[in-house]
Formats: C-alpha cells, sequence, structure tokens
C-alpha cells in the first residue's frame, strides 16, 4: 500500500544541501532543511500515503516542500499546485536557451541542473490532502483552491480577507442626498461637466463618493494623479457629513460628543519616515489649495501629522508583535495609508487585527509599483488593472451623488470590457467579480502626457518594449539637436563611459553638498538628485557606483579613514537596519555634518531630519527617553574625539541642531552605507527632481545578479521613473531594457481570489 519508506525518502537521497544543490537551480540551503524538517514532521505521520502504481509521493513532496521554501523566498505567500504541476522544475541551462530554435540534443548539453518533474495536478493534490491529518487548526500546511501554504501565511490571508468584507457590508451612516450635496459642494466645476456629451468621468470626484459610504475602500493611481488632493477632499466630506450628522443629534448629545474627542478621529499612516513625510507635506499643500474654496473650520479639522505604520502599532523591541493588536485595540475611527504597494501582507494584518471592527479603513497607492520587499503583493491582489467595473447598486448610487449621466459609468466600463476580456484569458481576471470598494485615478497632474517621463512609465508597465525604447532614442535625437538649450529635457540617454556623463552629475548635485551653510540646506539638495540601480552587486550595482562617485569626489581617502565607514563631512549616509530604541528605519536617508558643541569642540553627527526626531518624540511608555538624550546630541562627548579638529575646519556650519533636525553619534548608529546610488527598491515612496537609472549592460551580467523577487522588471522599471519628478537620465543597453520591460512581477497569492468573490 506504502510507496514510501525510510530508505526511499528523497530527503535521504539528498544527505547533503550540495547534492540538492547540483540537481536544482537556484535552491538554498534554508529549502533544502526546510524540506527536511517539513518531510520528516509530515510522513510519519501519515499512514497511507500513495498506492504502487501512483509516483514516489515521498519524493514528490519533497520537492515541493523546496518549491514551497523557494516561493516563500520570493515573496509569494503560497504555492500554487498548478505552477508546478506536470513541470520540469529547477531545470537549469549553461546560457539561456531557446527551446524552439534548437534540437533537444543541444538542450540536454546545456544542461546544469537536471531538476525535478512534478506528478501531475490531480496527484500532486492527492498526496498533499494525505498529509493535511489531525487538527485542522493545528496542521502546519493548508491546500486551499490548490494553493499550498504555511499556516501563518494562510492565517494572515484569510484574517485580511475577513476584516475587509466585515467592512464592506456595513451600511452607510449618512443620507444619499446629504452626501450629493456635499460632492457637488466639494467638486463644483467637474470635468465630465467641462467635457460636454462626451464628458470624460471626474474619477477624483467618484473616488470620494465611493470611499464616503464605504468602510474599506482603495484609491490606486500613478505618480502625481491626484491621490493625496482626493483624499483631503474626501476627508473634508467626513467632517462636512459628521457636522451635519451632529447637528441632527440632540444638543445634550452633541455638548457631549464635542467635550469628549475630536469630531474625526483620523490617523494618517504611511510604511516608511520618508513616506509618511510626504504623505504630511502633501495634504498640509492640498490644505492650503483648498483654502478659500472649502470652510477653514473644515479644513482646521483635517488631520495632517502622518505616521509610521511601526509607529501607529507600537513597535515591542526584539518582538514581532506590536503593543496594539486584536486585544489592545487602537481607537482610530478612521485610518487612511499610502504608498500601499510597499506594506506587505503580515504587515497589513495586523494593522486590520488592531483597528476597530467598525473602523473605517482608506488604502492610497500605486498597484504598478513594485510590490513589498517581503511577503504578497496586497495592493496589486486587491486593486488589479483595469478596473473590473462596479456592482449595479454601487453604479447607481454614484451616478446619484455625483449626478453623472445615466449609463455614464456602465458604458466606461463596457468600452474596457476588450482589455478586460483579454486579461481574463490570461487567467488573472475574474468574471462576474465587483470591485465596489476600488477606484482609479487615471489623469496624472505632475505629467502632462506631452513630457517624455509620464509617456516613458506609461509604455513600460503596458509591457510597450518598442514605445518605451523609441521615447528614449527620439529624446536623446532630441536632446542632441537642442544642446544648446537651457531647459533640460525631461528624458535622456546616458551617452559613454561612467565618466562621461555620471561625473558631471555628480559635480552638479553632490559636490555642492558638503558646501551648503547648513545641514536643511544640504538635505534639500540632497533631494534633487539620485542614483538608481536595480541591483546591489556588479558594475552597475548600488556598491560600486558609491565608490566610484567616493571617487569623483575624492573622498575615498578620507581624513576620517580610521572609522569604520570613512566618514567624513557632506557624506549621505541611508541605515540598513531597524533601531527601535534609536527611531531609525531601514532606509532613513541622513548627512554626516560637522558640528560645534557648546564648549566649541568639532564632532562629526549623523543627522536625520525632521520625521524621525517627531516620530520619536511621539514614543510611548516602554521607551526610556533619557536613555535616548544619552545617545544623542546632548551627550556628544570623547566618542568622536579621534576627528582631527584641524581637517574640520572650514567645514563646520552649525552649533546648534537646526530645528528639525536630529542629531546622533555615528558610533551610535546601526548599520549603514553611503547613499550617492541606491536600489529601486529601496526608493519607493521617495521621489527626487533629477534620477538616473542605472542598468546592466548585458543580459548575462544582469541574470547573474538577479535573485527571485529581485528580477529586473516592468514594476522595478515602473518605480524607477516614476521616482523622477522633473528629469530621467537612463543608462541601460537595449537588451537589458527589453528583458525589464517584457518581464512582469507576479506574486501567487490566494487574497484575490477571496477577496473578490461576488
Ligand atoms: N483636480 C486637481 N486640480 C488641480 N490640481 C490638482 C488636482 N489633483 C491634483 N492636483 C495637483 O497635482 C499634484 C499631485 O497631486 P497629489 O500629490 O495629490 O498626487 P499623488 O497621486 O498623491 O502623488 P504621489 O503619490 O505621486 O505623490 C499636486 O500638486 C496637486 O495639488
Amino acid at each position: 500500500m506504502l510507496n514510501h519508506n525510510k530508505s526511499n525518502l528523497a530527503g535521504q537521497t539528498y544527505s547533503r544541501f550540495s547534492q540538492v544543490k547540483a540537481v536544482i537551480q537556484g535552491v538554498e540551503p534554508i529549502d533544502y532543511f526546510f524540506a527536511k524538517e517539513m518531510l520528516s514532521a509530515l510522513i510519519p505521520a501519515s499512514t497511507a500515503l500513495s498506492s504502487p502504481s501512483e509516483p514516489d509521493s515521498s519524493s514528490h513532496l519533497y520537492h515541493l516542500f523546496l518549491a514551497l521554501s523557494a516561493s516563500l523566498r520570493a515573496g509569494h505567500s503560497c504555492l500554487p499546485l498548478t505552477a508546478v504541476a506536470d513541470q520540469h522544475w529547477g531545470r537549469g541551462y549553461t546560457s539561456p536557451v531557446n527551446a524552439d530554435s534548437k534540437t533537444d540534443e543541444v538542450i540536454d548539453q546545456g544542461v546544469t541542473h537536471p531538476g525535478f518533474v512534478f506528478a501531475t495536478l490531480t496527484q500532486l493534490h492527492a498526496m498533499v490532502s494525505a498529509l493535511t491529518i489531525g487538527a485542522q487548526d493545528q496542521q502546519l500546511l493548508v491546500l486551499h483552491h490548490n494553493n499550498l501554504y504555511l499556516r501563518r501565511y494562510f492565517q494572515f490571508e484569510s484574517d485580511l480577507e475577513q476584516a475587509i468584507k466585515t467592512r464592506l457590508v456595513v451600511q452607510c451612516q449618512y443620507d444619499n442626498d446629504d452626501i450629493a450635496q456635499c460632492i457637488e459642494a466639494l467638486f463644483p466645476n467637474t470635468e465630465e461637466e467641462q467635457g460636454g456629451a462626451s464628458g470624460e468621468i471626474d474619477w477624483q470626484k467618484v473616488a470620494v463618493a465611493n470611499a464616503i459610504n464605504k468602510n474599506f475602500s482603495v484609491i490606486a493611481g500613478g505618480p502625481g494623479t491626484g491621490k493625496t488632493y482626493t483624499v483631503t477632499k474626501l476627508l473634508a466630506a467626513l467632517v462636512i457629513l459628521e457636522d451635519n450628522n451632529l447637528e441632527e443629534k440632540s444638543m445634550a448629545e452633541k455638548e457631549l460628543t464635542q467635550q469628549d474627542a475630536p469630531m474625526l478621529n483620523v490617523a494618517l499612516v504611511a510604511p516608511t519616515g520618508k513616506a509618511a513625510q510626504r504623505l504630511s507635506e502633501s495634504i498640509v499643500k492640498a490644505i492650503k489649495d483648498f483654502t478659500g474654496e472649502i470652510d477653514n473650520k473644515v479644513l482646521a479639522q483635517i488631520p495632517t501629522q502622518a505616521q509610521t505604520l511601526h509607529r501607529l502599532l507600537g513597535v515591542l523591541p526584539n518582538s514581532p508583535n506590536f503593543r496594539h493588536n486584536e486585544d489592545n485595540r487602537l481607537a482610530y475611527d478612521i485610518v487612511l495609508i499610502d504608498e500601499v504597494s510597499m506594506v506587505d501582507l503580515p504587515l497589513m494584518t495586523r494593522v486590520f487585527r488592531a483597528l476597530k471592527d467598525h473602523a473605517k479603513v482608506i488604502l492610497l497607492g500605486d498597484a504598478d509599483q513594485l510590490p513589498s520587499v517581503a511577503t504578497g503583493s496586497v495592493l496589486a491582489d486587491i486593486a488589479p488593472r483595469p478596473h473590473g467595473g462596479f456592482s449595479a447598486a454601487n453604479e447607481q448610487y454614484l451616478s446619484q451623488v455625483c449626478q453623472l449621466k445615466a449609463q455614464q459609468l456602465s458604458d466606461y466600463f463596457t468600452a474596457n470590457k476588450g482589455v478586460n476580456a483579454a486579461i481574463e484569458a490570461k487567467g488573472s481576471y475574474r468574471h462576474n467579480a465587483h470591485f465596489d470598494y476600488l477606484s482609479f485615478l487615471v489623469k496624472s497632474r505632475r505629467f502632462d502626457g506631452k513630457g517624455g517621463i509620464g509617456l516613458l512609465a506609461n509604455a513600460v508597465i503596458n509591457g510597450d518594449v518598442k514605445r518605451s525604447w523609441q521615447l528614449l532614442v527620439n529624446a536623446q535625437k532630441q536632446a542632441l539637436q537642442k544642446q544648446s538649450s537651457q531647459i533640460p529635457a525631461e528624458l535622456s540617454m546616458a551617452q559613454g563611459e561612467l565618466s562621461q556623463w555620471l561625473a558631471p552629475l555628480v559635480k552638479q548635485y553632490y559636490q555642492p553638498i558638503e558646501k551648503c551653510t547648513t545641514v536643511s540646506e544640504a538635505f534639500a539638495l540632497l533631494a534633487q538628485f539620485r542614483v538608481l540601480c536595480a541591483t546591489r552587486q556588479g558594475d552597475y550595482g548600488v556598491e560600486r557606483l558609491n565608490e566610484i562617485i567616493k571617487d569623483y569626489l575624492g573622498k575615498n581617502n578620507s581624513p576620517f579613514g580610521q572609522h569604520q565607514h570613512s566618514l567624513y563631512h557632506g557624506q549621505p549616509i541611508m541605515i540598513n537596519e531597524n533601531d527601535y530604541r534609536l527611531g531609525l528605519y531601514n532606509g532613513d536617508i541622513g548627512i554626516m555634518w560637522s558640528v560645534v558643541d557648546k564648549e566649541g569642540k568639532t564632532h562629526l553627527m549623523a543627522c536625520f531630519e525632521d520625521n524621525s526626531c517627531q516620530e520619536k518624540s511621539r514614543e510611548e511608555s516602554s521607551f526610556n527617553d533619557s536613555a535616548l538624550e544619552s545617545l544623542t546630541s546632548e551627550s556628544i562627548v570623547n566618542e568622536s574625539k579621534d576627528i582631527d579638529d584641524k581637517t574640520l575646519a572650514g567645514t563646520v556650519s552649525t552649533s546648534i541642531p537646526p530645528q528639525g533636525v536630529r542629531q546622533i553619534l555615528p558610533s551610535r548608529l546601526p548599520k549603514f552605507e553611503s547613499v550617492y546610488a541606491m536600489t529601486i527598491h529601496k526608493t519607493q515612496g521617495s521621489e527626487f527632481s533629477h534620477v538616473a537609472m542605472v542598468l546592466s549592460q548585458t543580459h548575462g551580467e544582469q541574470q547573474n545578479l538577479q535573485k527571485g523577487s529581485k528580477l529586473l522588471s516592468r514594476e522595478l522599471l515602473y518605480t524607477g521613473i516614476t521616482r523622477a519628478k522633473k528629469q530621467l537620465t537612463l543608462a541601460a543597453s537595449q537588451g537589458v531594457w527589453q528583458q525589464g520591460v517584457t518581464t512582469q512581477v507576479k506574486r501567487y497569492s490566494g487574497l484575490t481570489i477571496n477577496v473578490l468573490q461576488p
């Protein structure tokens, strides 16, 4: 009956990692140990895995565990059996082989890893099902809709799905007529009116109306499409409607409410300190823009101070858990989260677990950007493009409150059906699904559509290799013709060696940093320009480019060479790991700056902008503030004695930290590195006036460097391109560009299926 016993377990066939590595391409030690442990934990418990006529189930299961581990490493939340069933998995070649144009013999000659051929879907399903014995909530593995999960990720997905669904059935507390009135007041001159009979739909207006009556909503759109602008109007609408509701309450009740708390208890949140800072700035700007248009009393009630998700949840040092959770909920009534593409599945689920059941959640983000570094692709899963359409009831509601023409919304979605049908054919679009909670903003206010950056970003995200490359070539031709023009072109291609194109940019943007009179000025200059790389290693990776730029700046022989990191005045740095005690987080940017203490001594300090400072000051009970003080600016003591005062002479600019700048002794910093160049992954949530994006120059090099989710993909290129506000300089060969634009990041997840079920 059993076709497995201890002696024929594949786990024993591979008694060392080197053996698996020789068979399966791309496997890592963690996969080997994971598979081994899973096999020994699960198989002894099973009594009948397969019959003699069926394939050796233990070998298949062993390889399935290897594939599951590799899948989790790559950021997928599960492994669909369909992705491996009947497939030759882990087969590797010396060089990319085009199977259509080569004979089997030639292909076989190039094989470096033989790989493993998996059984059929039905057989794999039976093998895995046989494992899932015992109490359901204790099984290590879960098989759901043919997706194989580790229990914990299945739990994250189902909890998140449940929390979203719970919110979607909550009845709206506002009257439709009040909503309509409010919308009319906030959008006096709508685009559909301006557009005449064939008027365009004002998606900002629709997005506001769509989010008002739901306890969960997503507003998705590319850079500059007005997500923050729209959401500020949404907050204004909620203030007005809440005020209306209050008017209708009895005076006694009204007084009680007014005394007790602000009317709307709103949390503005973003995944990183930088993104939180940008959200605050954008809301402040939007409020300023609305002054005169919207009642000042309403504007005054809109919060402007954003915080990070970690701060919202309350970090517990040395623990993956947070202070706020299902047993200690947050008090907020409305939670607005920006840059959601960066939020991973476990973190998003933890946020929902920590919220009150009735808390309204509004998510903002660009679903075309790279998914989160860690597991999951929450935003892309719940905001698939193009929009799949609204339910009839939602269309009716939106038409009424936005005063749209009858059928205007359904006509729009019908017109987009062609695209949807194509997507449906590929299996990523679900017929009958309604996306009532989802609004897309489509018109970029930052890029007018004629400038190169917006057009290039669009062509890339639509996978149009030809058009995207042509845009770059044309831009280059135009740049050559207009060399004398004072206005720099939005797009340009880097020409020649690095020294020819990069050195002038370093001179223009990085060299003046150390000459700035204040560190705030230095931060402003640093925000102007960044070199973005696809990889860390390699000739065109972050590490090498940082060294080259330091060479151009003459900083590789720094007078502070004795320091671990050879620090110098004006050096931009990026923190590479979280330090909760100091309130510094992976990705935070600082500048090394020379300061003079009260006694006139000069010290090199790591300076960080305002946001981390505000974050810190909001730290609650578990953090000992006096401990922090002893680590920061107040205690500039002996630690930096080894800095040579003479070498600092002439570069020292300030003795008192400017407001909103926090100083930390370099010796106290967690891991950090110079940040003239940074990976595209790390720039999510940031923007620069000018970006130079550098890709590896050959297929071979790129293939050697890319791993798992770090693939050169259209999402990576799109994210890099859209970090540029005014100018983009690209250094890439046509082949590598083509490879990137044709590759799409796809994260396996069951979230889409579950959330979108009608
Ligand atoms: N309807 C509008 N009318 C006029 N200006 C607008 C409108 N919508 C947005 N803007 C302006 O366009 C710019 C970009 O808007 P906003 O910052 O809200 O976009 P975003 O989608 O949040 O951008 P990102 O996420 O890329 O920072 C802002 O200057 C904003 O004032």
